[in-house]
């Protein structure tokens, strides 16, 4: 067995950038644990030069999060967008970097869909260029006669969260109320008295009011242009608090002018700010046009909201936990978030273990091993294993790299395990564990990997059946998680039940009177004191062959110590009057 030695240096606190305006709320709690940089205003240059520093990013819509942001963050683990839309951060790059990028998919969801239904009835009734009007004291009631909402179809293009919002406020405005979305859930539909039409067709030429709320992806860019909106009722106002560009601001001026629309209330452009002369900056200036600059989200609720959501994923993340809402990685329920926490918890410390007890150098390739992972109990009918995969590959390799320079997570951990020549096979096994006292249980088993030399055992030629049998009895790692604590039940040969946490020394030796006195005495004497020990026998069902070659006297004594131990400690605790083996863990 090896010790491998794992450096302690206290690290710095991680630091987080924020370069727009983010409600205190959530900064706050950031503020206990983290270096919490406020920097408005940076440009697209200085944020490429500041962000190498930073381990955090947190962004509304104004930050372009681009490849070369990204490549330039190297310590970058999250980027957190306080909001719903993406569109402004390269998912592809960050994925590729092994970022992960998280959002508040409900934060201001109720914020966009009030100002939807403000700036429907603004539209309806000239509530811009009515205020301009007396602002400029002027007193034109006539040139302002509006139109009522009520008994008009408000067609709505994307029911998504925030287009369902806006249907049953509009419901409640006595609106009639049609949509395109060939994604939505008929029966949420049904239940805000929606009729989902099957084409998009059909919506613009019954809309009086139509709405969009459609994220900005390829295939809604540029959604309506010219031939949609010729096909609209000339009385009809549309309103875009999506995202600019998913509406043809050139197509909307023109239809505008040439009266084939009435009016447009537009949140969203395809250059925020719009630039002097450019397409957005034409259509706010046209009568018929309300316009605000991107307030969909800005409410206090919803800031307060988006901004404690994402700052509280921020620091799971930082911390090694499962994000709520990862936008480039498979989403994760709330109720499997429960069941698999404490479990990916559990399988870093495993795989941390294995490298640390059972690898023999400090050398990565010694790693290219093929696992089985198997998953039973309840665990067996989880909808993703992927955070548990990850947490694995993250515990194999955390002793031996730099955590700057893989970071490892539930976006990249396959790759990163396929670079380094680590294989899982995942399976799940149904058997109850009713006897067990646990609900689920995890296995991990090395198996003989016919690319590896087997090093650490010295052998150059292939291994011969036995060897491979042994093998995979005395690398195996079995764990459980009762009470939201993770405990290690089987090691190797043995049958255990200790908490994989602090530094720990696992010692073989044959249970003879005395050997943990001489233990306790060497340790005692380096200033090492023993929190807590336990003996491992023998696992019979595991290892009936040891036993019956009389070695059942063979024990592991697992003992959890209050510091570090250092190698020539562990090596004076090897020999005739101390033990077997000796190896040091930092779990
Ligand atoms: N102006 C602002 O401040 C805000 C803007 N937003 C924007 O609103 C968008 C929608 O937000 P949510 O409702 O939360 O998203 P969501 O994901 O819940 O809903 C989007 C809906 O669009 C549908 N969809 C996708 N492609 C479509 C297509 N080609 N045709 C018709 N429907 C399609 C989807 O099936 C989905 O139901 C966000 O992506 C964001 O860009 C969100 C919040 C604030
Ligand atoms: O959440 C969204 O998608 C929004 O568009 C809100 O953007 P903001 O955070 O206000 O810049």
């Amino acid at each position: 067995m090896a010790s491998v030695v794992v450096d302690h240096a206290a690290t710095a606190r991680p630091k987080v950038l924020i370069p727009e305006k983010v409600s205190p709320d959530g900064l706050r709690i950031l503020e206990a644990s983290l270096d919490v940089h406020e920097r408005k205003g940076l440009t697209p240059e200085e944020l490429i030069q500041v962000i190498g520093d930073y381990d955090a990013l947190i962004v509304r819509s104004e930050t372009k999060v681009t490849a070369e942001v990204l490549e330039a963050g190297k310590k970058l683990r999250v980027v957190a967008r306080a909001g719903v839309g993406v569109d402004n951060v390269d998912l592809n790059a960050a994925t590729k970097l092994g970022i992960i990028v998280v959002n508040s998919p409900q934060g201001n969801i109720n914020a966009a869909a009030e100002h939807t239904i403000a700036l429907l009835m603004a539209t309806a009734r000239n509530i811009g260029a009515a205020t301009l009007s007396i602002k400029n004291s002027k007193w034109e009631r006539s040139k302002f006669v509006g139109v009522e909402v009520k008994g008009k179809t408000l067609a709505i293009i994307g029911l998504g969260k925030v287009g369902l919002t806006v249907a049953r406020a509009a419901s409640g405005l006595g609106m009639e109320l049609i949509a395109y979305d060939p994604y939505a859930n008929p029966s949420l539909a049904a239940a805000a008295n929606v009729e989902l039409f099957p084409t998009i067709d059909e919506l613009f030429i019954q809309a009086d009011f139509l709405t969009i709320h459609t994220p900005m992806i390829a295939s809604t860019k540029g959604l309506i242009g010219t031939p949609e909106l010729s096909k609209m009722k000339p009385t009809a106002r549309i309103l875009n608090v999506a995202r600019g560009g998913i509406i043809d601001e050139t197509a909307l001026l023109a239809a505008l002018e040439n009266g084939s629309i009435a009016g447009a209330g537009i949140d969203v452009f395809t250059s925020e700010p719009p630039q002097a002369g450019d397409s957005a900056s034409k259509l706010i200036a046209h009568p018929n046009v309300v316009a605000t600059p991107h307030l969909g989200a800005s409410t206090i609720e919803a800031q307060e909201n988006v901004s404690l959501d994402v700052c509280n994923q921020v620091l799971s993340i930082l911390s090694g936990q499962l994000p709520r809402s990862a936008v480039n990685a498979p989403i994760i329920l709330p109720e499997e978030y429960r069941t698999l926490q404490p479990f990916v918890i559990l399988l870093e410390k495993m795989g941390s273990l294995f490298t640390q007890h059972f690898s023999s150098s400090n050398n990565a390739q010694q790693l290219r091993t093929t696992f089985d992972l198997t998953y039973e109990g309840s665990l067996a009918t989880c909808n993703t294993t992927k955070p548990l995969f990850a947490a694995l590959v993250k515990g194999l390799l955390q002793p031996i790299t730099s955590a700057e320079t893989t970071n490892i997570n539930i976006v990249n951990a396959e790759i990163v395990a396929k670079e380094r020549g680590i294989l899982i096979n995942e399976s799940r096994s149904r058997e109850s564990l009713d006897q067990e006292g646990y609900a689920a249980s995890v296995t991990l088993r090395a198996r003989l990997d016919p690319r590896s030399p087997s090093a650490s055992r010295g052998l150059t030629a292939a291994p011969t059946k036995s060897e491979r049998v042994k093998r995979v009895a005395d690398q195996i790692i079995t764990g459980f998680v009762s009470n939201n604590t993770p405990y290690i039940s089987r090691l190797g040969r043995y049958s255990t039940s200790f908490i994989p946490t602090g530094t720990m020394l696992i010692c073989k030796n044959y249970d003879e009177p005395g050997k943990i006195g001489v233990v306790g005495g060497r340790l005692g004497k380096a200033g090492v004191n023993i929190r807590s020990m336990s003996v491992a026998p023998i696992d019979s069902h595991a290892d009936g062959d040891a036993v019956q070659n009389g070695k059942e006297n063979e024990a592991l004594m697992i003992l959890s110590v209050d510091r570090a131990v250092d190698e020539d400690v562990r090596k004076s605790l090897l020999g005739d009057d101390g033990v077997v083996e000796a190896s040091v863990v930092v779990l």
